[in-house]
């Protein structure tokens, strides 16, 4: 098992196995990608992990049906806690002999059949077994775990002496009521000398005489007939067996082999030595200088922080240029052909305001990607660095409006490329995603990233998986994108940070609700930031941009804009002539927010979109 990612592939098997026989449509939605990540939150409903492992399953009153395997919980050996109370499973009980860890059962308001496991007397943990409401058969074995102080069978179809022993005895007739045939303390009926016996249960095999003699010997006759075709059926089922599983392992290995070579023939080169060695990736005409992995190894490394999708660095290399690199983790189990194929799509993406991928390098526990270095670094530092201090560089309107326009063109280029109706094609629209390169020009980073890495890390940290309709509804689109530009263009206006995507240790605002508010309660003086605010020519141009950023932060993702229409409408806005040096009160926003440019557009302030 690879400790290293954090999780342990046997134990989400073996749920996965078990979501399977209850199909459950939350579940097969939900139980998808990994479950648990370290001492993270879990990611899947009803798990819960410590150290990346099992330790309880909580399923009640889901509407599950099926039967659970009787081997269901081999695996999960870690687990302190099972409980699939009010559910509808049917069949046998599971087995526990591995589950020495388990405290809490509660199988109650099922329909389990059979006899109560024996596995369970093994427990020495256990402290509470609720298994009352069921169909339980058979006699209560004898429980004497001195951990036990909940326990109720109540309910079932049990039958026979309640086992006298001291930890079964500390227990009241509630625990026992409504059963079918059971006797002895705490019931008050008392038992017959042959209660027990005149059971069937193969916990306590005996059985009453079955008449005459002659006729006990056809009955062994025929038991041994029977026996003797059930083990020649066996011996044929066995070879045959043991042909198939000789079958799939072939196959599997010509498929293996299959798989590497694509990866091989994609990713490694024979080196004059004639060994192989794997090697940087890089796209076609990215108008770089080819280089190797040994000098991207050789090369001076500065840390530049832990994004979402992994660690990133600025590597310098020995002959000159300087490149991006970013560490990717927690990926989804993709194969090598998986990956490449995820890789070109990102690739694809050409556009002049969309950061190229320049090459990347894949192994089994490695797989890195390599970017252009913007020079001069990303929005959010832009928008927010120095603030209050002597090094703030004044970030003036023209260069926030083509930010504006660069990100709404990257974004438009992506949505147009992408078909899917249930995607939200960047993902991660937000700030510190957006740099500036030694032109000024803005490149757009980030894109794409999310077909590669683990489902619920995805829904966990990135920013379309915080918007409203993901919240409400678990689902996110086009319009999740949408709502990120928005969120953004509100961030340009305010030089204020947002909430969802404050970097850790950032105090962010909920944007869009303190922009309805400063619009409804008229202090509008401080929506826009100051350092814009006073160029007073181009106060028409950030209103229209404000009209636009509350349009895309609409909580209603159908009522949002596309980002083609958006885009048309930020490229209409003007710079707004000789603003950029005229310095007024900011002021002087106040009467045309509340009275002209709002009057004539009222949806912006009726649809209050506070959360
Ligand atoms: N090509 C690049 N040129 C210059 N700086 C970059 C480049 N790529 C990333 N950075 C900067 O490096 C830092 C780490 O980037 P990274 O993408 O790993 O994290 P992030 O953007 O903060 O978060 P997330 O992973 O959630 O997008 C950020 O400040 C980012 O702006």
């Amino acid at each position: 098992e690879d400790g290293s990612i954090g999780y342990h592939g046997y134990e989400r098997d073996a749920l996965l196995a078990l979501k399977a026989g209850f199909n459950n449509s939350f579940l097969d939605g939900n139980w998808t990608s990994i479950m648990c990540y370290m001492n993270e939150t879990p990611y899947w409903y009803g798990i819960q992990c410590s150290n990346g492992r099992v330790t309880g399953i909580i399923l009640d009153r889901m509407g599950l049906v099926g039967e659970i395997k009787v081997d269901a919980l081999v695996n999960l050996t870690e687990l302190e806690t099972i409980s699939f109370k009010d559910n509808s499973i049917a069949g046998n009980m599971m087995d526990f002999t591995y589950n020495q860890k388990l405290r809490n059962i509660d199988l109650s308001g099922n329909s389990f059949d059979g006899e109560i496991q024996l596995s369970l007397l093994n427990l020495n943990s256990l402290e509470s077994l609720q298994l009352q409401d069921n169909k339980l058969e058979g006699l209560i074995p004898g429980f004497n775990q001195s951990s036990l102080n909940a326990f109720n069978v109540s309910y079932n179809n049990l039958s026979g002496a309640i086992p006298q022993t001291k930890a079964l005895r500390s227990f009241g007739l509630s625990s026992y009521f409504g059963n079918k045939n059971l006797c002895g303390p705490p019931t008050p009926t008392a038992c017959s000398a042959t209660t027990n016996l005149s059971e069937p249960n193969s916990q306590n095999p005996g059985k009453k005489s079955s008449g005459n003699g002659r006729f006990t010997a056809i009955l062994v006759v025929v038991n041994v007939i029977v026996l003797v075709v059930i083990m020649f059926l066996f011996i044929i089922y066995y070879k045959k067996y043991k042909k198939l599983k000789t079958e799939m392992k072939n196959v599997l290995v010509k498929y293996e082999e299959h798989d590497s070579k694509i990866v091989d023939r994609a990713m490694e080169k024979t080196t004059s030595e004639g060994e192989i060695r794997r090697k940087l990736v890089f796209v076609e005409n990215n108008g770089t200088t080819n280089f190797e992995l040994d000098d991207l190894l050789k090369a001076s490394a500065e840390g530049l922080g832990k994004g979402i999708f992994g660690n990133c660095y600025k590597a310098k290399l020995d002959f000159g240029p300087v490149v991006i690199v970013k560490r990717l983790r927690d990926l989804k189990p993709l194969n090598g052909e998986e990956f490449v194929r995820q890789v070109r799509v990102i690739a694809d993406q050409k556009h002049p305001n969309l950061l190229p991928l320049l090459a990347y390098y894949y192994s089994k526990d490695e797989k890195l990607f390599l970017y252009r270095f913007a020079s001069n670094g990303n929005l959010y530092t832009r928008l927010h660095g120095g603030r209050g201090t002597g090094d703030r560089v004044r970030f003036l309107w023209s260069s926030r409006l083509a930010v504006a326009r660069g990100v709404a063109r990257a974004l438009e280029h992506l949505h147009l490329n992408n078909q899917s109706e249930t995607t939200a094609p960047h993902g991660d629209l937000k700030s510190s995603n957006v740099l500036i390169d030694e032109n000024d020009e803005i490149l757009v980073s980030d894109y794409g990233l999310a077909s590669l890495i683990a489902l619920p890390i995805a829904a966990q940290r990135m920013v379309s998986y915080k918007s409203t309709e993901y919240l409400s509804q678990k689902q996110i689109s086009k319009k999740s994108d949408v709502w990120s530009y928005g969120v953004l263009l509100l961030e340009l206006l305010t030089g204020r940070i947002p909430a969802h995507s404050a970097p850790p240790g950032t105090n962010g605002v909920d944007l869009s609700g303190w922009v309805h508010r400063a619009v409804r309660e008229e202090w509008t003086a401080e929506i826009f930031d100051a350092e814009i605010a006073v160029q007073r020519g181009a106060n028409q141009g950030m209103l229209r941009l404000l009209q636009i950023a509350i349009k895309c932060c609409d909580k209603s993702p159908e009522k949002r804009p596309e980002i083609s229409q958006v885009l048309a409408e930020v490229e209409e806005i003007k710079v707004g002539g000789d603003s950029e040096d005229e310095e007024y009160p900011y002021s002087s926003f106040d009467r045309s927010l509340t009275d002209d440019s709002l009057s004539a557009t009222p949806s912006l302030v009726v649809g209050d979109d506070r959360r």
